[in-house]
C-alpha cells in the first residue's frame, strides 16, 4: 500500500472489489428530479444509490475541517476539487460492494474530467440516465424547494451559478458519453411517476 493508502482505500488504484460492479450515472442540472428519480429506482430496482451532493452535505454537518472547506465552496455553487469527491464516492462504493446489485451514481460526473478520472480510478458506466428538464423549470423546483429545504445553496444567486456551471461544465459530459452510446435522455418536465416510466424503460433495456 503506498502513500496516502492508510485508510485502506487507494485512492489511484482500482479496486478489485469493484471490478464487476454495474455502474449507472444519473446527471442533470440542479433541481431536474435527479434524487426524486434515484429514490424509486431503489425502491423498484434495489440499487446502491449515491449522491455525490449527499456525501458532501454529510461531511459538511460532521462538522470537519474539510466539512467547513466544502461548505464554503457548496454555498457559491462551485465545485469541489476532483480529488475529493472522487475518494468520497469510491469509499463509499467499496463499502457496498459486496452486496450492491449495482450503483446509482447521482450527480457525477459534473465535467469530463471527472468522468475520466471515475474510470480510471473505478470502472466504466453502463448507463448514463439524462434528466433533462428547461432551466425555468429547474429554478421554478429549486425555488419551492428552497422554501423547506434548509439547503443554503437553494437561494436564488447560488441557483443562477448552479444553473450556469451545469451548461457549461456538465453538459459537455452528456455529449462526451454519447459517443459512446450509453446515454438515455428522460424528459423530466412530466410528474414524478411519468418521468419513473422513462427511467424504468431505460434501466430494464439493460437487463
Ligand atoms: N413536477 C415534478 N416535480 C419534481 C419531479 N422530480 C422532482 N420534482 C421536484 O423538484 C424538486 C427537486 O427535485 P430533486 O429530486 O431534489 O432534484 P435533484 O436533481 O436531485 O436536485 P439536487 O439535489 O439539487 O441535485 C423537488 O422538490 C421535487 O419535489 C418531477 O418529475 N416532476
Ligand atoms: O461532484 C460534485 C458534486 C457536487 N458538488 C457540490 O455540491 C453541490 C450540490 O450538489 P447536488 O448534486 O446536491 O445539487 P445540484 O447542484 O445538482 O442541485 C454543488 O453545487 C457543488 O458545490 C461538487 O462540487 N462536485
Amino acid at each position: 500500500m503506498g502513500a496516502g493508502c492508510s485508510s485502506g482505500v487507494c485512492p489511484s488504484r482500482k479496486s478489485d472489489k469493484l471490478k464487476n460492479s454495474k455502474i449507472i450515472f444519473v446527471v442533470g442540472g440542479p433541481g431536474s428530479g435527479k434524487g426524486t428519480q434515484c429514490e424509486k429506482i431503489v425502491e423498484r430496482y434495489g440499487f446502491t444509490h449515491l449522491s455525490s451532493g449527499d456525501l458532501l452535505r454529510a461531511e459538511v454537518s460532521s462538522g470537519s475541517e474539510r466539512g467547513k472547506q466544502l461548505a464554503a465552496i457548496m454555498e457559491k455553487g462551485e465545485l469541489v476539487p476532483l480529488d475529493t469527491i472522487l475518494n468520497m464516492i469510491k469509499e463509499a462504493m467499496i463499502a457496498k460492494a459486496s452486496t450492491s446489485k449495482g450503483f446509482l451514481i447521482d450527480g457525477y460526473p459534473r465535467e469530463v474530467r471527472q468522468g475520466e478520472e471515475f474510470e480510471k480510478k473505478i470502472g466504466a458506466p453502463c448507463l448514463l440516465l439524462y434528466i433533462d428538464a428547461k432551466a425555468e423549470t429547474m429554478l421554478m423546483r429549486l425555488i419551492k424547494r428552497g422554501e423547506t429545504s434548509g439547503r443554503s445553496d437553494d437561494t436564488a444567486q447560488t441557483i443562477k451559478n448552479r444553473l450556469e456551471l451545469y451548461y457549461k461544465a456538465t453538459e459537455p459530459v452528456i455529449a462526451y458519453y454519447q459517443g459512446r452510446g450509453i446515454v438515455r435522455k428522460i424528459n423530466a418536465e412530466g410528474s414524478v411517476d411519468e418521468v419513473f416510466s422513462q427511467v424504468a424503460n431505460a434501466i430494464e433495456s439493460l437487463q
